[in-house]
């Protein structure tokens, strides 16, 4: 069958790809998406939106927990309906996705849902979901293929009918007790999240700390956290055997010899990228030993006229972080055809935020990571407690931690654990990007009483090392 051409070819309607999609086709440009299953991409059907959520729901339950703290009576005994927490969701992600196709067709981009694998150089064959099969071929293409969870090799695992991130979002019933293999960002946010609607949580860590990322001490404020929240955290110790019971307990062996029981267990140690089985590497796409797809700093695969973006091409798994490959690749095929110059992805400043309740804002160089790359730092560091704004609204646990360059005065980076720091972390990405001295963010005037204000202490003497 001859191929079907077009200018651009996206496989993997991700978020990088969906947006690149929509922008070209606009631009009058012949435009063809793939996408297997999720409209709109992991983060909208099965990740960020669903989580982010259900967290809310998870935190108004907390709020209308401590109502009397806040002089109302009448809501002593508040219910967790998860059918309609489910409800609630679903309406949510269903909004987003029927959003989503609207906006695609409307592009002018064909979207078509089905499954692609490359037969040629840059032509994928693509089975259809609603029968048939179609061969197209892109000038260009894209590769925006995502990740999934990974079920690490583990003794018993594969009969154990464990839960992932995905399967956890459709649970009819919730377990009375679950354990949480992995302590990163997905085992951090759901351990909360369980927790507060009624779960007991054992959070199950390989590392010496949650987060392995960050600092130690702001791993060990979530940490302290989680267990005065009723959370058992094991840390430094890997499963070595999963078993179902037939009551359909689970127990973990553990390496150190203990064992842990629940009613269910969510494993969430990494994802991986979905490279499987779509022969990139007959086309001359080149992947990494974890199956990543080899990128140099230009977004360019090893094969020519093929891009890639997002978590498979080894990004940083963020939403946002594939949002700006999106545009080094819009940038790259302009430069490429004679316009404009091309972008790398070097040198990025990607902040983050794990949304547990407090939440981190990320951003920049940790401490430990700053001290290695050879800097003198000054550390800036308070408690939440300090801003008057954590007062009035009763959220009075966190810490926040800025690292300052000695010789420049430039912030370097911080960790906001705290109320709304997912929010205030802007502020900070901002004075980083603007190559601010951390005196100009001190003596900023920032509005009474808000969470950002705080930003005007935390440089002050009195929290600023000599
Ligand atoms: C539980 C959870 C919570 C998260 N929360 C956050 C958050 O709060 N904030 C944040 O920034 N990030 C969050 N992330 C990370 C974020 O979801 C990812 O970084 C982001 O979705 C990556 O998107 P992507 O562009 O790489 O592609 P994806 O959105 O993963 O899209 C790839 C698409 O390719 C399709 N596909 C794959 N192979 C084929 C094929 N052969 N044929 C056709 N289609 C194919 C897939 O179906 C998929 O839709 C979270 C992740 C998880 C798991
Ligand atoms: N708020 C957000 O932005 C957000 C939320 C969720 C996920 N994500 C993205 O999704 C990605 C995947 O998240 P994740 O939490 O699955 O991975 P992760 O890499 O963040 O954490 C996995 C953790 O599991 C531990 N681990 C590995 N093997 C283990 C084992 N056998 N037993 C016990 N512990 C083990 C590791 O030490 C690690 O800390 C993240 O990298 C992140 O970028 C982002």
């Amino acid at each position: 069958m001859s191929p079907e051409d077009v200018d651009l070819l996206v496989v993997g309607g991700g978020k990088a790809g969906k947006t690149l999609a929509m922008d070209l086709a606009r631009a009058g440009r012949n435009v063809a998406m793939i996408e297997r299953s999720m409209i709109g991409g992991t983060c909208i059907n099965v990740a960020c939106i669903p989580t982010k959520t259900l967290i809310n729901s998870g935190r108004v339950l907390e709020t209308i927990r401590r109502a009397a703290e806040f002089g109302i009576s009448g809501a002593e005994d508040p219910l967790m309906e998860l059918k309609l927490l489910r409800h609630r969701k679903e309406d949510v992600v269903e909004t987003m996705v029927k959003g989503q196709l609207s906006s695609f067709v409307g592009s002018g981009m064909e979207f078509v849902l089905g499954e692609a694998k490359f037969v040629a150089p840059r032509t994928v064959e693509v089975t259809l979901n609603d029968g048939g099969v179609r061969t197209l071929r892109g000038t260009d293409v894209v590769l925006n293929l995502g990740t999934e969870p990974l079920l690490p090799t583990i003794e018993g695992l594969p009969e154990s009918k464990v839960q992932t991130s995905n399967t956890l979002l459709k649970l009819e019933s919730l377990p009375e007790s679950i354990i949480i293999l992995g302590g990163g960002y997905v085992g951090c946010e759901f351990a909360d999240l369980l927790n507060t609607i009624g779960v007991k949580v054992t959070v199950v860590q390989g590392s010496g700390q949650l987060l392995p990322r960050e600092d130690p001490d702001i791993a060990a404020a979530i940490e302290q956290n989680f267990t005065d929240a009723g959370i058992t955290v094991r840390l430094g110790t890997r499963a070595q055997r999963i078993s179902r019971a037939a009551n359909g307990t689970v127990t973990v062996t553990l390496f150190s010899g203990d064992t842990v029981t629940a009613d269910d267990i969510l494993v969430a140690v990494g994802r991986k990228p979905m490279t499987d089985g779509i022969n990139l590497e007959g086309i001359g796409v080149e992947l990494d030993h974890h199956g990543f797809i080899r990128v140099d700093d230009q977004l360019h695969t090893t094969a020519e006229g093929v891009w890639a973006a997002g978590d498979a091409a080894g990004t940083p798994q963020f939403t946002h972080a594939s949002y700006d490959d999106y545009r080094v690749l819009k940038t790259n095929l302009a430069a490429r055809n004679g316009a404009g110059k091309p972008r790398s992805t070097s040198g990025r400043l990607i902040p983050y935020s794990v949304f547990t309740t407090p939440e981190l804002g990320r951003v920049g160089l940790s401490e430990r990571h700053a001290r290695d790359a050879g800097y003198k730092v000054r550390i800036a560091k308070m408690s939440v407690s300090a801003i008057p704004r954590a007062r009035t609204v009763g959220h009075l646990e966190g810490i926040w931690k800025a690292v300052i360059d000695r010789e420049t005065n430039r912030i370097l980076g911080a960790a906001l654990l705290g109320a709304e720091a997912s929010e205030v972390i802007a502020a900070v990405q901002m004075a980083i990007l603007a190559g601010l001295d951390y005196a100009a963010v001190r003596d900023a005037v920032i509005t009474h009483p808000t969470m950002a204000e705080g930003l005007n202490l935390l440089f002050t003497p009195a929290f600023l090392e000599d």
